[in-house]
């Protein structure tokens, strides 16, 4: 029997998060034994070029030598307090010098708990229950964000979840992403207290939002008392050091963060400005906890890749001009080849997609060829390159990929476009 049978025996489908599965792209899913830098292997012994780098959080590649310093020293003093600790502060100003107009953040273990415990404050602030998301976005698997989702929502074709009671989500109004005329419409048909929005979506793989598109969200929310979320758990700290604030300037009121910014631990935070976050427990009534929320082993790993960073501002601009050499030659080969194919790159993000149309929404998205994406991810895996599983997902660049590495992958995308 083998491992993948074995672990279906135990655990639910044999993974702990549905896209790992492989159900979309067909095949079984190697299970990893270890990274290095831009690569991972199997327990067979496969080595494979990383575009996933545990989707996302891994900027500096596998055992970034920094980051497992850190975590060792931390580990060393113990794993958990439930207790403040220095390393906490240390981490909340890093993250905070970076945003003039976020004031104070909380730390908690996942992207999930970010954007359902910003919109419980968001909700408690304005006092108004309707929120506004996009179709296509994911902001994990909270029961009031699941709907019309993106990532392995829309992968499975189930973007609104049984299980999610009706009246749960009667209060989530959709808009589609990029197109001002729905986000009027949303806010005219309910009482509106925020919007949240992945300010450059990385879950219909990558589709960023237009700038006046952007400014006109915020203008809405300003007009209407909304509180304006941007998700920035995919793009913070990987689209740019200060993710969507670097490209559009646009201030939200509530920022949320996650995977860069836990170093490849199970952290996410969110930020925003004083009078709103001083409504959250304890200092205000709105209810939020975690018993291994701020954890110094997370909090340790986070920093060093934070500051890192800061210290290495110009690594954006490698990591684009890498991700865009890549997209060129993707772009170039299918051209020869026949195949139609857009793309977008933001800095260290990079999306394609098998269609004549460079995509604006879900829907432009959802009308590309995704069993010619099954059958690509098959052939590249099979030649040493670990692509995303689905249609719908971001690929990422690490600093330790090398532009050889970019050459090998278009390389073997030459190869296998003919039999796509
Ligand atoms: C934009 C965005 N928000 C929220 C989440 C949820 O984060 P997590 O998977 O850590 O719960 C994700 C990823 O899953 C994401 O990409
Ligand atoms: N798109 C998701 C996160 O960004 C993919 C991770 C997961 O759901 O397992």
């Amino acid at each position: 029997m083998g491992i993948f049978q074995e672990a279906q025996q135990y655990i639910v489908g044999g993974v702990n998060s549905p896209v790992r599965a492989f159900k979309s792209v067909g095949g079984e899913p190697p299970f990893i034994e270890r990274g290095e830098g831009a690569y991972i292997w199997d327990i067979e012994g496969n080595k494979y070029l990383d575009y996933i780098q545990s989707w996302g959080p891994l900027i500096f590649g596998h055992c970034d030598k920094d980051t497992q310093e850190a975590i060792i020293k931390a580990v060393k003093k113990g794993v958990s307090f439930g207790a403040p600790t220095k390393v906490e502060v240390e981490l909340a100003k890093e993250v905070l010098e970076l945003f003039p107009h976020l004031d104070l953040i909380r730390f908690v273990n996942s992207g999930t708990e970010a954007t359902m415990s910003a919109i419980r404050l968001a909700r408690g602030y304005t006092s108004k229950d309707d929120i506004i998301k996009f179709v296509g976005c994911y902001h994990g698997h909270s029961d009031s964000l699941l709907v019309s989702a993106g990532s392995g929502a829309a992968t499975f074709g189930v973007p609104s979840s049984p299980g999610v009671p009706a009246d749960f989500t009667k209060h989530t109004l959709l808009a589609e992403y990029n197109n001002i005329e729905s986000v009027k419409a949303a806010f005219e048909k309910g009482d509106v207290g925020c919007v949240i929005i992945e300010p450059i979506a990385g879950n219909m793989s990558l589709v960023p939002a237009k700038k006046e598109f952007l400014e006109e969200l915020r203008e809405l929310c300003n007009h209407y008392g909304a509180v304006l979320i941007l998700d920035e758990v995919m793009s913070g700290f990987r689209a740019s050091l200060r993710g969507s604030f670097d490209i559009y300037g646009v201030e939200a009121d509530i920022v949320t963060f996650g995977k860069v910014i836990g170093g490849g631990m199970p952290v996410g935070a969110f930020a925003g400005r004083k009078e709103i976050m001083e409504k959250l427990s304890p200092v205000g009534p709105v209810y939020q906890a975690g018993t291994l929320s701020g954890n110094p082993v997370a909090m340790s790993a986070g920093l060093a890749v934070i500051k890192k960073l800061k210290e290495n501002p110009e690594i954006y601009k490698e990591l684009e001009k890498k991700a865009k050499a890549l997209m060129e030659g993707f772009e170039k080969t299918s051209k020869e080849n026949g195949i139609d194919f857009t793309y977008n790159v933001v800095g260290s993000m990079f999306g394609f997609f098998f269609n004549p149309k460079k995509p604006e929404n879900f829907a432009d998205v959802d009308s590309s060829d995704t069993q010619r994406y099954a059958k690509f991810h098959n052939k590249m895996l099979n030649k040493g390159f670990y692509f995303a599983p689905s249609a719908y997902e971001t690929g990422f660049i690490c600093t330790p990929m090398s532009d050889s590495d970019i050459q090998n992958t278009i390389k073997a995308y030459e190869e296998i476009a003919k039999e796509i």
